[in-house]
């Protein structure tokens, strides 16, 4: 079964998917591959540069993230013209992770997809996991991991659908308002009704 994992930023998607890891169950992490296709030498990086400016690059030719979130988060139009130029090579990547995984003889396959219901990325994936927070916890939590300001937070935040959303689109919802422990017990609950863990 291919399990598309998403949420909001700060929502705790990374953290559910180490424990998942940690289940033994194989992820595809699209914000790994997001970093991995913009390295240095790649076309997609060139790309970059050539819309947003050679400023965009740090000394070492490597990206400066700090800079393009501050110009995306807050530019519509300009997160619009990046999504366009990364998104693409994004997807042939995860699907190729994926279907080696499932050429390894993996049962199942995890994509951890940010902004799977924000890109339409339903199709890829057969069962849809949200990891929902309150917005209260999202922003101090946000606040807090990215040393950002509340503004800068929330403009990222705002920059995606709302999680009452993505819940409605959901097999499942994970609420991650508590702690780690229970969590835990909520994925291992949905990953035993799926069918998932004893499969492994
Ligand atoms: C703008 C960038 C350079 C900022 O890098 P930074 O290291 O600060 O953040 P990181 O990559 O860890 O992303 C953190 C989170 O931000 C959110 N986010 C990232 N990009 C976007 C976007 N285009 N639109 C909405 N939310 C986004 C996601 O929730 C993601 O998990 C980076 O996020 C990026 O390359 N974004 C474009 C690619 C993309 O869409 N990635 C999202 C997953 S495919
Ligand atoms: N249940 C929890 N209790 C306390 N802190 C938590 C909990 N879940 C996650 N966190 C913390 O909240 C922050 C956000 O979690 P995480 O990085 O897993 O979110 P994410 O959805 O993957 O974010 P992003 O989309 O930005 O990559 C992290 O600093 C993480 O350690």
């Amino acid at each position: 079964m291919i399990i598309g994992l998403t949420g909001s930023i700060a929502s705790g998607k990374s953290t559910v998917a180490k424990m998942m890891a940690t289940l033994g169950l194989p992820i595809v992490d699209a914000d790994v591959v997001a970093r991995d296709v913009v390295e240095p030498g790649t076309v997609t990086l060139a790309t970059i540069a050539e819309h947003f400016g050679q400023d965009i690059l740090l000394e070492d030719g490597h990206l400066n993230r700090e800079k393009l979130g501050n110009v995306i988060f807050h530019e519509p139009a300009k997160r619009k013209l990046l999504n366009d130029i990364m998104h693409p090579a994004i997807r042939q990547e995860m699907l190729r992770q994926r279907d080696a995984y499932i050429q390894e003889g993996h049962p199942h396959v995890v994509m951890d997809i940010p902004l799977l219901f924000e890109s339409k990325l339903q199709h890829f994936v057969e069962r849809i996991l949200v990891v929902s927070v309150s917005e209260q916890v999202q922003l101090r939590r946000l606040m807090e991991r990215n040393q950002l300001s509340e503004e800068e937070a929330l403009a990222r935040i705002h920059s995606q659908l709302p999680l009452s959303v993505k819940e409605k689109g959901a097999d499942a919802v994970i609420y991650n308002n508590e702690n780690l422990t229970n969590t835990e017990e909520q994925l291992i609950k949905i990953l035993t009704y799926w069918g998932i863990l004893q499969d492994k």
